[in-house]
């Protein structure tokens, strides 16, 4: 788990905060579909989502009693059509974001196989990307990922 939470648009205000009760958080199961060339796959956020446009990778929120393998395997099936194995799956990170409209915990797992052919199901686009990314903008909470995954390709490179 990082040990700093990313506060995102932090001049907006924070939904829930009232009462000064605690922010409940949201849990996210997020997939890095990595293909054996190293590149990655971004969707973009729905038409009428929160952050619509923005890309990211594709997930969503577990629903109740759900692990986190099994809600990233639902998710990519409900939002592109794909089927994953949970033996194909790895937890890697962890990451709190404190956005205006929730705190979420999002739960980054590695992909590196799946079944069926990519399938728009949300309107949503999809782009198979390498570093430095092309696509524009990308969510607050996505970025992290991106420097993790930059930091990986320098320790793989051979010194000079
Ligand atoms: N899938 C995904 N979600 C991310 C990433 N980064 C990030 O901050 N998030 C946040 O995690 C949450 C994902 O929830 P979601 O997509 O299932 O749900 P949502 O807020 O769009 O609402 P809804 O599905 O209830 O309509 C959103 O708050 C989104 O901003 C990421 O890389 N992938």
């Amino acid at each position: 788990m990082s040990d700093t939470t990313i506060r995102a648009d932090a001049h907006l205000p924070r939904q829930g905060t009232a009462a000064g009760g605690a922010r409940p958080v949201v849990e996210v199961a997020v997939g890095i579909l990595l293909q054996p060339d190293g590149r990655f796959l971004l969707t973009s956020r729905p038409p009428g989502k929160v952050y619509a446009g923005y890309w990211e990778f594709p997930g969503g929120k577990l629903e109740p009693g759900e692990s986190v393998a099994q809600a990233l395997a639902r998710e990519l099936h409900e939002e592109l059509g794909l089927r994953i194995e949970p033996a194909s799956v790895s937890r890697w990170r962890e990451q709190l974001v404190d956005y205006p409209h929730a705190l979420v915990r999002l739960h980054f797992c590695r992909v590196t196989a799946w079944q069926g052919a990519l399938q728009m199901r949300e309107g949503q686009q999809a782009a198979w990307e390498r570093l430095p990314v092309r696509v524009q903008p990308v969510l607050a909470g996505t970025l992290p990922v991106l420097q993790w995954l930059g930091e990986e390709a320098a320790c793989d490179k051979p010194p000079t």
